[in-house]
């Protein structure tokens, strides 16, 4: 189970605080589907870099399966079933995507069957990219994929996929939407996925409308996507002030 109690994160602009995170509790049951969601820039990136240790918020406490994972580096966190995928992946010069998936699998001996079933669950043939590297070559969308393989390969505990769909095609997002449906079924993984996309949205058991850094909303997909799909920002109430109903 997850666990944020109050987190807030702030940074200094000059002589002032700028607070992007201001105080969000949430807890998130083992093995669910949760989709972050909500306006541009209203901190839903950073949130979940918080919950990988990538940023360290400026007050509150996260605990993981019951321990206080607040002061844990990334590596920690990874070593604890924590994994993140960035909305805009790095790339990795001189490295494979063989050697990646080898990497984030922990099995040395990784056959190029299981590789080739990790990049199959992400629209793409081992045949084509098992032995390119994860440079500038490859295109945004091939290397989000691969990324997202290597989260697959690694199995951890809590996947967290930062806007899984930027920049891929319908073909491969529909996989994608196939993968996610079956970690979900299979009861093996919580998944935190921060999406605009209706069709992401629809598979979670539940949905956080993030705004302004607070926790706007949460409730079922059949609860909140009507409201977000009736209106645009202005005048939506789950992604107001006004209808706050956290
Ligand atoms: N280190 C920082 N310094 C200044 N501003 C920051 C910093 N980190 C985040 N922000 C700001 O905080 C806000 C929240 O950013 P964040 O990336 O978390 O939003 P988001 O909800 O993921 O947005 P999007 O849907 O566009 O990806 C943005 O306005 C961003 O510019």
């Amino acid at each position: 189970m997850l666990e944020l109690k109050h987190i807030s994160y702030a940074v200094r602009e000059g002589d002032s605080e700028l607070g992007i995170l201001n105080d969000i509790s949430l807890t998130i049951d083992d093995h669910r589907l949760v989709v972050f969601t909500g306006p541009n820039g209203g901190g839903k990136t950073t949130l979940a870099k918080i919950i990988m240790g990538l940023v360290k918020p400026t007050g509150g406490q996260i605990l993981w399966n019951g321990q206080d994972i607040t002061d844990l580096g990334i590596t920690e966190r990874a070593r604890l079933g924590i994994s993140y995928g960035f909305q805009q992946p790095p790339r990795f010069k001189g490295l494979t995507v063989r050697n990646l998936l080898t990497i984030a699998s922990g099995n040395e001996k990784l056959s190029k069957d299981q590789c080739c079933q990790y990049l199959t669950k992400v629209g793409l043939c081992a045949n084509d990219y098992l032995d390119r590297e994860v440079d500038a070559s490859l295109s945004g969308g091939e290397v989000k994929r691969i990324e997202i393989a290597t989260i697959l390969a690694r199995s951890s505990q809590l996947m967290i996929f930062d806007e899984p769909e930027a920049g891929i095609d319908l073909w491969s997002f529909a996989r994608l939407t196939e993968t996610f449906e079956q970690i979900h079924a299979s009861g093996t993984a919580t998944m935190i996925i921060i999406s605009h996309q209706e069709r992401i949205i629809s598979l979670a058991d539940e949905i956080i409308v993030v705004g302004d850094g607070e926790l706007r909303h949460r409730g079922t997909p059949e609860e909140i996507l009507p409201q977000i799909l009736a209106d645009t920002l202005s005048g939506c109430p789950v992604l107001t002030k006004e209808g706050a109903a956290v």
